[in-house]
């Protein structure tokens, strides 16, 4: 096993929270998530003069210097309670905890379905008033690798194929993925982004249980993602 492996799987932590302990920072950490996440779509759209910007700068200052004062190192992990409830919440698509990642929360079914409605704002634009075509990659990408995990077939992106059938707007947006079919150790998935007049990109990925998760010391790892 190589170095890189070995850290990364240091970083899947069976940590035995209580569901309660969980719901409990879920709902201390999610707001401030939620206010960072809006914060930075009020950096890219204020228009309020210079006094007013460097005096919200500095109330930002004394924020960053509270939440300073006591860090994890990072990156976060993929975390399970005592219950196997799991928690990626540094996932950059999905993280409850990751101001970055889109407002995404899937619903799923165990038939290998996953499905997400969501709003992107200004923060997530690429062509003039349009969502970035990174985006609805990034979406589709945690999409069709949910769908594989609710499937009980789980893996990483091997190959993940984009078309985009027209321009995704911006605003109110739906994803949804399906399993195809599982052939060994690949879950092929499929799945769609659409916007409010219809199907914006299609997707088709190829989602593989890593060498390193399957058997041997590794069986610890089932789900890779
Ligand atoms: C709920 C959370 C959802 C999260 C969704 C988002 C997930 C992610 O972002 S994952 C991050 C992006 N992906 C990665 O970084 C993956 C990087 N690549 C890898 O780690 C490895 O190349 C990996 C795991 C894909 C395959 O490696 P490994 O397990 O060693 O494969 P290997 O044993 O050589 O091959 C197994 C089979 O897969 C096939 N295969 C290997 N790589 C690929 C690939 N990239 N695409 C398609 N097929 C592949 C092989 O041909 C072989 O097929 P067969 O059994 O039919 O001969």
């Amino acid at each position: 096993m190589t170095d890189s492996i070995a850290q990364q799987q240091m970083l899947y932590v069976r940590d035995e929270m209580s569901d309660a302990e969980i719901a409990e920072q879920a709902d201390l950490y999610g707001p401030l998530t939620d206010s960072v996440r809006e914060l930075i779509e009020l950096a890219l759209l204020t228009e309020v003069d210079g006094p007013e910007v460097r005096a919200a700068q500095e109330h930002l200052e004394s924020a960053k210097q509270i939440l300073r004062t006591r860090v994890n190192p990072g990156p976060y992990g993929v975390r399970w309670g005592a219950s196997g409830q799991k928690r990626a919440w540094g996932n950059a698509a999905a993280g409850l905890r990751n101001a970055i990642a889109p407002p995404l929360v899937f619903n799923f079914d165990a038939d290998g379905r996953a499905w997400t409605d969501f709003h992107l704002g200004s923060a997530y634009e690429g062509p003039a008033g349009l969502t970035h075509g990174g985006i609805a990659a990034l979406v589709l990408d945690q999409a069709l690798g949910s769908a594989a995990e609710a499937g009980g077939a789980p893996g990483m992106t091997g190959t993940l194929n984009l078309r985009y059938l027209r321009p995704t707007p911006l605003g109110a947006l739906h994803a949804e993925a399906r399993i195809d079919r599982v052939e060994g150790i690949k879950t092929i998935v499929t799945g769609q982004l659409s916007g409010p007049d219809g199907v914006c990109v299609e997707a088709e990925g190829i989602f593989i249980l890593p060498r390193w998760a399957r058997g041997g010391d590794s069986a610890k790892v089932s789900d890779p993602v």
